[in-house]
């Protein structure tokens, strides 16, 4: 039997209705067409071929990117592309490169920042790409500390001009992507200043390239920042350094929308709150969480398609080996990040509903539920990038000696991966934020009601004194169970990390002391947020034979696995008991042969293209070995016989050897 039998035989153990596990995962059918449809399109035009990337040098492989850019623009012009067409073209083409700025950084933080009359006049400049835009704001010396950045935004009244100057070398604009060649347009982050007053931290519309001849204007020094991480994955994307000297630009390409500067040279601040400035990186926030289950799931498709064909050990009488997918090892490394693909995705589109409320109650000037958005985004991101690389790694070694090479499609979506756990947030500082806001929230119970996400924090009384009542393994397949053992998980340590900090005369210095526990606090809060999601969207209809069932599994699967391994939590804070917990592993493990037996079916419904994949231990058909033969011979090692720098280097030692052994 060949590989292809055994997905082929794999397929046919599903227990569920797998088109209909496509569109759950989806969303809805619309979203599933939406994406299955671009999927296609991209995977049928041979424009958009990746298999030669690895081999190319990094100009061919920026000059290659910008080639496809130019071509999918072209695409969701002549097609009429939506605009939610357009973003799936364009996460299928799978290359980072500027328009992911255009469109996730630079198009947002207009439309988030800017007045009504600037967005007038520069979105559609942007929408149409006749501007190309970036977003700047990290410094060679600063990123995380935003109020810490040094590059000057200096306001002149005599020209009605804001002069934007980097005074040392350290303010030097350092990472923003598609800023070294591409960005015509950035909005720069720099620190306002009034008559050698500071006012704070803003963005400013600043061009760096003419659009007659993309040179670089007067006063602008930018350039690539260097090669990255992983050969193929993040350099096709051409990460900048910018330095500016004395570049003048009008008023009014301050953004507006949170505080203006009059022609008179006053400052002033709306009636909205002035972290709405960082409203761009809570939306981009928000998308990487969603970005999370896509990456995710795509290295647990490779490797549970992978595990099913690869066999080692366990041969009787001549028979076939044991699928390493059987091994109870494998499942309880494997079927985990299956589930955490799951509930990230159905965690990311809740928190995009989320986004939209505090949309609309922005604009109803409702600003109640910023924080707790805030939170929320820059918990959840830190929490699934976090998973998701360590995720990506494990699918790696879970492949073995093959899952090393490129053609596995593994290293390459590390290497792209991993950036995430520090762009848009570094991951501890995102929880140090969510750890702020807890605190925050229980010092203020006395007089408010926390709502929302920290709605358990207001039953902290009971959540104190309960203890656990599950009595056999069976009794943990009750969602409600689940949920008060994360609730009572979280809320003891929020409340023993708050009452420590109490205790210190200088509460910063508390906060600081405790960090590391804050830390584990705010992630088990967060946690919390992703199981409680998966049991509520389990609450709804969801149509297909066996769908709600595999889910159910996975969801117990998910918590149960984070109880498991975060079981040290859950018995410190006196909840359960060792006898509670050891039950817990054994219903995961339960809990795994039912997953079993529809392992490839549950891949199978992210609906992920071969070419999308580009692995070929993950290939839809299973033909894993020959494919793998093919690959290696087309290495560029193996146009000829005898490699370049072979009759160079090795034979004169060859023959060296020769003469040393005559004497
Ligand atoms: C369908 C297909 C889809 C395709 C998908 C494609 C996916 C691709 C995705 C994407 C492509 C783009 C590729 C990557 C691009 C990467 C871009 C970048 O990296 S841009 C740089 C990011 N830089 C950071 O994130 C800095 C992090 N630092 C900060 O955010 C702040 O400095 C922070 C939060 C750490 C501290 O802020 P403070 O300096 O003002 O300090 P404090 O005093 O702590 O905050 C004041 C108050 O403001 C609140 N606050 C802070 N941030 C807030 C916010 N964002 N919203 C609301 N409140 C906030 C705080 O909670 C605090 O509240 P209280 O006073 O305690 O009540
Ligand atoms: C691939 C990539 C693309 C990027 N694209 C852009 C872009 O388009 N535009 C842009 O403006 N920026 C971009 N960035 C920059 C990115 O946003 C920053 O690197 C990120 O915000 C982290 O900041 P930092 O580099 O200053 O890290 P640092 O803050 O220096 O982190 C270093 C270490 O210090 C720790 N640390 C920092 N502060 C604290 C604290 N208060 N308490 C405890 N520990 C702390 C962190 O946990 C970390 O371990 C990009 C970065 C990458 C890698």
């Amino acid at each position: 039997m060949e590989g292809v039998d055994y997905l082929r035989d794999e397929r046919k153990k599903s227990e569920f209705d797998v088109e209909a596990m496509k569109v759950a995962w989806a969303g809805s059918r619309e979203a599933f067409q939406v994406s299955d449809r671009m999927a296609k399109l991209v995977a049928n035009d041979p424009v958009f071929e990746k298999f030669s990337k690895p081999t190319l040098g990094r100009k061919e492989m920026f000059k290659n990117t910008l080639r496809k850019a130019a071509y999918a623009w072209k695409l969701i012009n002549d097609l009429h592309l939506t605009e939610e067409e357009a973003k799936w073209l364009r996460h299928y083409i799978d290359e980072p490169n500027y328009t992911d700025l255009q469109w996730e950084m630079f198009v947002p933080a207009l439309e988030g920042q800017g007045s009504e009359e600037q967005k007038r006049k520069w979105l559609p400049l942007a929408q149409t790409m006749q501007i190309i835009g970036t977003y700047a704001q990290t410094e060679l010396a600063h990123g995380s500390n935003v109020q810490g950045l040094e590059t000057t935004a200096t306001f002149d009244h005599e020209t009605d001009q804001f002069v934007i100057h980097s005074p040392t070398l350290t303010s030097s604009k350092w990472w923003p992507g598609g800023m070294a060649k591409v960005a015509t347009h950035a909005i720069v982050y720099a620190r306002l200043i009034i008559d050698g007053h500071f006012y704070g931290v803003h963005g400013f519309i600043v061009q760096l390239r003419s659009l007659e001849d993309h040179s670089t204007l007067p006063g602008i020094t930018v350039g690539d920042i260097g090669m990255k991480f992983g050969h193929g994955a993040y350099n096709t994307m051409d990460n900048g350094v910018l330095r500016f000297d004395r570049v003048r630009i009008p008023r009014n390409q301050m953004l507006m929308r949170v505080s203006q500067v009059t022609k008179e040279g006053k400052y002033v601040q709306s009636d909205v709150p002035r972290q709405l400035a960082y409203g761009t990186m809570v939306s981009v926030r928000q998308t990487i969480v969603s970005d999370a289950s896509k990456a995710l799931s795509r290295a647990v498709c490779i490797a549970t398609r992978y595990s099913a064909i690869r066999r080692q050990f366990g041969s009787h009488d001549g028979g076939p080996e044991t699928q390493v997918i059987d091994y109870k090892t494998q499942q309880s490394r494997l079927f985990p990040l299956l589930a955490s693909a799951f509930a990230f995705r159905f965690v990311s589109e809740w928190l995009k509903s989320l986004q939209t409320d505090v949309k609309q109650r922005l604009e109803a000037k409702d600003f109640s539920t910023l924080p707790e958005a805030h939170a929320c985004t820059a918990g959840l991101k830190s929490l699934t990038t976090a998973a998701t690389a360590d995720g990506i790694e494990e699918c790696r070694k879970l492949c073995g000696g093959h899952g090393y090479l490129i053609s596995s499609g593994l290293p390459e979506l590390y290497a792209y991966y991993v950036p995430a756990c520090t762009y848009e947030g570094e991951n501890v500082v995102m929880m140090l934020q969510v750890a702020r806001f807890l605190v925050k929230t229980v010092s203020e119970m006395s007089y408010k009601q926390p709502v929302g996400t920290a709605d358990y924090l207001g039953r902290m009384a009971p959540l104190m004194h309960n203890n656990c009542d599950v009595q056999t393994a069976e009794d943990w397949l009750n969602p409600s169970a689940i949920v008060k053992a994360f609730e009572t998980r979280a809320v003891r340590m929020i409340v023993d990390c708050s009452q420590r900090i109490a205790k210190f005369e200088n509460q910063e210095e508390g906060f600081a002391e405790l960090s590391t526990d804050l830390v584990e606090a705010s992630l088990a809060h967060c946690q919390l947020i992703v199981v409680s999601t998966f049991i509520q969207r389990l609450k709804q209809e969801i149509p297909g034979k066996g769908v709600k069932q595999s889910l159910e599994v996975l969801c117990y699967v998910y918590a149960l696995y984070l109880l498991h391994k975060h079981q040290g939590d859950f018995l410190a804070t006196g909840y359960l008991t060792s006898k509670q917990a050891s039950l817990a592993n054994d219903q995961l493990k339960t809990l795994y042969s039912k997953v079993r037996p529809n392992a490839i079916a549950l891949v199978d419904s992210f609906n992920h293209t071969d070419h999308y994949l580009s692995s070929v231990l993950g290939r839809y058909d299973g033909n894993v070995y020959p494919k793998l033969y093919e690959a290696a011979r087309k290495d560029p090692l193996n146009d000829s016989d005898i490699a370049d720098g072979i009759n160079q280097y090795v034979q004169p030692i060859l023959k060296q050897k020769l003469h040393l052994a005559k004497l």
